[in-house]
């Protein structure tokens, strides 16, 4: 392991909900320091001005990140923004050779495979993770395990009513890790028909991913794999934003030791 030092920061989308949660993270961690954050507004302004429960965050934001990647020496950048600003953000951070940590959901595989090579050939470590909660981890690893022994398989993954995006990253890396064990099958009754467009969800190679947005959720995904006269259920539920908090914590300690992309935390625990 690299000899043990504080890492420096940079997180893009800080007023966001997952942005502030890292930042009051990193103000808690005695290994990280925040060096400053990329907004789209409140260029010149400090961090603590913004992010609630940050009050000790002097960190200058920026609204231009070459400005912020070459004013500022960091070793890492955490993203939590959008798909088109993440992807951005991760080829800046890749020109400027700091190890990017993104959460930001919407990376293709063709995506990761881009951003793999150029930084293969800088030998530059970070990660893309759809889900840096522990448990999430675990459902995704059981579900590739399950799906070898149970082809018919739904997901339901539930979300907060402000997520952008569907389905969520998370359910499409799970769907991808249960290709890998899964034989390959169309779900359903062979015939079937949807009467109201949409109500089987959205077809993954056959596999069923069905999306709910709702007040009161946080990020929860159920996996049903169903068998003759049996039915199993895999679920994780993420009730606080702080559950993704140790993963990203990791991730960043983590990327330093690395010379390539890594795609889901997965392939970084113990
Ligand atoms: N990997 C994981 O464990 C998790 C990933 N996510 C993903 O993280 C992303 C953000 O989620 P939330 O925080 O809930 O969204 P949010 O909408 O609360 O926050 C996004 C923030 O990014 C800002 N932003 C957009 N473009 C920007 C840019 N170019 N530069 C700087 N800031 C920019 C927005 O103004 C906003 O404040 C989503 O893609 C979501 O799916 C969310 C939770 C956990
Ligand atoms: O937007 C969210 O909230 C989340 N997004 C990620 C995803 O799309 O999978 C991770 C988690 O589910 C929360």
């Amino acid at each position: 392991m690299t000899e043990k030092k504080e890492l420096r920061i940079i997180v893009a989308g800080p007023r966001g909900r997952m942005g502030s949660e890292t930042i009051r993270m990193i103000e808690k961690a005695p290994d990280l320091i925040l060096v400053a954050a990329v907004d789209h507004g409140h260029d010149g302004a400090r961090v603590s001005e913004l992010v609630p429960g940050a009050e000790g965050a002097d960190a200058k934001v920026y609204t231009d990140i070459d400005a912020c990647f070459s004013n500022e020496q960091a070793d890492i950048l955490i993203d939590f923004t959008n798909p088109d600003s993440g992807k951005r953000n991760l080829q800046k951070a890749i020109d400027y050779g700091v190890r990017p940590v993104i959460g930001t959901s919407g990376f293709s595989n063709d995506d990761v495979a881009a951003y793999r090579s150029q930084m293969d050939e800088k030998k530059l470590g970070g990660i893309i993770a759809p889900n840096f909660a522990i448990g999430a981890v675990l459902v995704m690893k059981f579900s590739q395990m399950a799906a070898k022994y149970f082809p018919d398989a739904e997901i339901i993954e539930l979300h907060h009513d402000k997520k952008k995006d569907a389905p969520s990253g998370t359910a499409v890396k799970t769907a991808e890790l249960m290709t890998k064990t899964r034989q390959a099958k169309k779900q359903g009754a062979a015939d079937e028909k949807e009467t109201l467009p949409g109500a089987r969800g959205a077809d993954y190679e056959g596999m069923r991913i069905h999306s709910v947005r709702l007040p009161g959720l946080i990020a929860h995904q159920e996996v049903l794999f169903g068998g003759k006269g049996e039915l199993l259920t895999l679920r994780h539920d993420s009730m606080d934003r702080a559950s993704f908090m140790n993963g990203v914590h990791y991730a960043a300690k983590t990327v330093m030791d690395l010379e390539t992309l890594v795609y889901g935390l997965e392939n970084i625990l113990d």
